[in-house]
């Protein structure tokens, strides 16, 4: 099945618009987990067993396994996620962009190393070194538009023929990129009025947006400004807020209980 299928499935069949960030941080980690050995790996499984339920989507990070030389963690936890919770798709957030041909192993390492749904791009090298993700047309490839972090606009906001760069990308990929109907776009919960005027330029593309939990963007008018007229079109991501929700044994339950609170908060506002 399609990235895109899977996700409108879990949108339908969960009810929900969460997707839950695995950025795991052992410092972070309930004490019990300071003598395990495979611990980034089991935490990461006991949060997804935990909130499967309530997301439309995983997202791990690459750089929290990789730095961590976790990287056979990463692909076990994304295989876990397909063989215990099918149907769910996972979006590897690895934010990828060069030349083409070095691309190229970008892609494969997402989607056939890793085995991903979906990966998050760069785009500021252009149209050749997002085409190997474009390509593979059953996988997404989540572009990033306008981010959530606090100089997004340093370079994202600088005006082009009369308009911010980032709407030149919304432009862009919807309307040259999305072949395929496999694009999404990123763009920060803490943007609101971005948020619905990058939905004005693109239509139904899907949008990641992180940047609620941790981050203090606001669920109301992420869903107000974002949502599609079907009232979905929106994978809301959080990962500290989740994972981190308790420190002590009850981490699991604790991840559980945030997850639901947000996809019940997104649900009274689409
Ligand atoms: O692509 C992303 O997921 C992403 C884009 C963005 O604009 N901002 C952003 O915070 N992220 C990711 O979202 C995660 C942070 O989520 P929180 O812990 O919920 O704030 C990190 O893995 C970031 O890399």
């Amino acid at each position: 099945m399609s990235f895109m299928q899977a996700l409108r499935n879990r949108w339908t069949q969960a009810d929900s618009l969460v997707c839950v960030g695995l950025d795991p941080e052992p410092a972070k980690f309930p004490a019990k987990f300071a003598q395990d050995a495979d611990a980034v790996f089991n935490f990461c499984r006991d949060i997804v067993d935990a909130t499967a339920e309530h997301v439309c989507a995983f997202k791990p990070q690459i750089a929290h396994f990789a730095a961590l030389g976790a990287e056979d963690a990463l692909q076990r936890v994304i295989a876990h996620i397909h063989a215990a919770h099918p149907g769910i798709p996972v979006i590897l957030d690895s934010k990828r962009g060069d030349i083409g041909s070095t691309a190229q192993h970008y892609a494969s390492e997402a989607f056939d190393r890793y085995a991903a749904d979906a990966v998050t791009a760069n785009p500021y090298l252009g149209h050749d070194s997002v085409q190997p993700f474009l390509d593979r047309a059953d996988r997404g490839v989540v572009i990033l538009c306008r981010t959530s972090n606090p100089g997004a606009g340093d370079l994202q906001d600088l005006t082009i023929d009369g308009r911010p760069l980032y709407q030149h990308v919304a432009e862009k990929v919807a309307r040259e990129w999305n072949g395929h109907g496999n694009c999404s776009l990123v763009v920060g919960a803490t943007w609101p009025a971005q948020l619905k005027e990058v939905r004005a330029i693109v239509g139904d593309v899907p949008f990641l947006v992180p940047g609620v939990g941790a981050q203090g963007g606001d669920v109301e008018a992420v869903v107000s400004n974002a949502k599609t007229a079907d009232g979905t079109g929106l994978m809301v991501s959080s990962s500290r807020a989740v994972l981190y929700a308790s420190a002590v044994d009850d981490y699991a339950q604790a991840a559980a209980n945030e997850a639901r609170r947000l996809r019940d908060e997104i649900n009274r506002y689409r």
